[in-house]
């Protein structure tokens, strides 16, 4: 035997000892420093936490195969409302209890996101990711973007690419084929979005390329296999398996197209400042990051994220919803027959007004019902001071707060139906009933969806107009059970593995032909 590998078998138990022991070192004094959270840890219920993988052995078998409907399935059946994990020495707690989720999303000193958010900082670190003064800051500059007043003057824009939509859809009606609708809709989301926004009339939805939509969504779906994933944390890991390069390469082209928005915007400032000097800056939010940019407040550098993070969560979200709604329009045509008669009648023979999308009441019921279902997963907040949920329980500062509004959203309690798709959950009796805090589409309180009302509109919007003028089928089996029968991924929101493929026909009305024009105008 030679003299290293002699040397080499005696150091073994000795190295194995040395981290050894270092372990236990670091375990006491982590466990010294976290004693208050710990004490307040094992109050809750939970698996036992191991060395190193803490509670997270429970979910391995989803991380291996990325079972994603799995994973919500035990968030919903098998947890208890209230839970508590480790991951080594980070505490979370996952909950759907409405008294600890109202006192954290109302919250206004605990508006940091939890550490799952981080790997967004990849692709962008605006609004979404952001804590902090950073984010108080920019919320207060960009919240006049999303008043009703401002929302009202992007009818011409929506009506412009509502019609390209319908014009792209009619195309498809006549090769007669099935397809997946996603890209397409994905598109209208992001031009309507990039135009009412920004100020820019791209008009991907023309290009049939799809580039932009596809990089939304590779970097998206990154992010999300990232955050639920542990072993894809670390960085190192990251890049050694190759992923940080293909998520930075998506996220490259929306930062170069960011950054292409912007200078094209402040040049226009300029040429409209030289020629009407006295002229008033509309409050969209592009405008309102200029004015940033001028006051000092806001950097170039920081428009850019948040541009980008406006591609991501502002088109995929409602690209998503409408998706599944124009599915659901397959699956279940008597639905959708409804929603035609509801539209007809409220609309008849003339283009769909922003006064008619309020009067739209089963339109509304159908969106939402949607949303219970294609919800974000969960939210997550980092407890950075402590946070009284009544006179029993104040969570201390340090703790990862996780609300699965998918549990929250088919919890029994509140839903007749959970596992269905039945739009009378919101029907005003029902809403009147079901307690608040048990639908959270857009979250609540400081850090809700800046971009809900607009995602209202825009979704009602192209919904109502695609239904006046197509009928739609699927060859696809209709679900029964719709969180057991289907296989899911996320992208943001809960998505199907295997899209939505779904073919259009042009309807047959029943009285008169509506026009050709059927999108949304300022009444008269
Ligand atoms: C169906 C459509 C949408 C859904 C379901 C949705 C859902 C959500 C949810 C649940 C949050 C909170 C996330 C969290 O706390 O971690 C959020 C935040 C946000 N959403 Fe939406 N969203 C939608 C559409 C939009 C649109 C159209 C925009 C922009 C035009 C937008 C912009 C944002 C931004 C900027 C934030 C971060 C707000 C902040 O932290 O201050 N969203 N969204």
């Amino acid at each position: 035997m030679s003299a290293a590998v002699v040397i080499g078998t005696s150091l073994t138990p000795l190295l194995f000892f040395f981290l050894a022991l270092t372990y236990v070192v670091y375990s006491l004094t982590q466990r010294w420093k976290l004693r208050r959270i710990i004490q307040f840890m094992s109050q809750i219920p939970g698996p036992p936490a191991l060395p190193i993988i803490g509670t997270f052995y429970i979910f391995l078998d989803q991380l291996r195969t990325m079972d994603v409907t799995k994973f919500l399935l035990d968030v919903v059946e098998s947890f208890p409302e209230t839970s508590r994990h480790w991951l080594n020495f980070t505490p979370y707690i996952v909950t759907t209890d409405r008294e600890i989720v109202a006192a954290l999303t109302s919250s206004r000193d605990n508006v940091t996101k939890a550490k799952e958010y981080e790997s967004l900082r990849l692709i962008s670190a605006g609004l979404f990711s952001s804590t902090g003064n950073l984010w108080r800051k920019t919320r207060r500059i960009v919240n006049p973007g999303f008043r009703t007043s401002v929302l009202d003057s992007f009818d011409e824009n929506f009506s412009h690419h509502v019609q390209v939509f319908l014009d792209a859809v009619e195309e498809r009606v006549k090769t007669g084929e099935e397809f997946n609708v996603f890209r397409m809709v994905h598109s209208f989301t992001l031009d309507a979005v990039i135009d009412n926004m920004l100020g820019v009339r791209l008009d991907i939805q023309k290009e049939k390329t799809y580039r932009l939509s596809r990089c939304v969504e590779k970097a998206v779906d990154m992010f999300f296999e990232r955050s639920f994933n542990p072993l894809l944390w670390p960085d190192l890991v990251y890049s050694l398996i190759g992923k940080k390069k293909i998520m930075l390469e998506a996220s490259a082209e929306m930062r170069r197209l960011a950054e292409e928005v912007l200078n094209e915007r402040i040049a226009h400032r300029e040429r409209q400042r030289k020629e009407n000097p006295t002229a008033e800056t509309p409050q969209y939010f592009m405008e309102l990051l200029l004015n940033g940019i001028e006051s000092g407040e806001v950097t170039k550098q920081q428009c850019v994220e948040e541009i980008i993070e406006l591609f991501l969560a502002g088109s995929l979200t409602s690209a998503i919803t409408i998706s599944w709604m124009i599915k659901g329009a397959a699956m279940y045509p008597h639905l959708s027959e409804k929603v035609y008669e509801e539209v007809m009648s409220v609309c008849g023979n003339r283009k769909i007004t922003y006064d008619d999308l309020s009067k739209l009441t089963y339109l509304d019921m159908i969106v939402k019902e949607t949303l219970r279902h294609c919800t974000l997963p969960v939210i997550g907040r980092e407890i950075t001071s402590e946070l009284k949920v009544n006179d029993k329980m104040t969570i201390p500062p340090g703790i990862n707060v996780i609300v699965p509004l998918f549990g929250l959203h088919h919890d029994p309690r509140y839903w007749e139906k959970p596992n269905e798709f039945y739009p009378e959950h919101f029907s005003p009796e029902n809403e009147g009933k079901r307690p608040k805090g048990t639908f959270l589409p857009f979250s609540s309180g400081p850090r809700n969806c800046i971009g809900n009302k607009y995602a209202m509109r825009a979704m009602k919007c192209l919904l109502a107009n695609v239904v006046l003028r197509f009928t739609v089928s699927t060859s696809e089996p209709v679900p029964k059970d719709i969180i057991h029968d289907l296989q899911y991924k996320i992208v943001f929101l809960i998505c199907p593995k295997h899209g939505w493929n779904v073919r259009f026909h042009n309807r047959v009305h029943k009285s008169e032909n509506p026009s050709s024009e059927l999108t949304l105008a300022t009444p008269a």
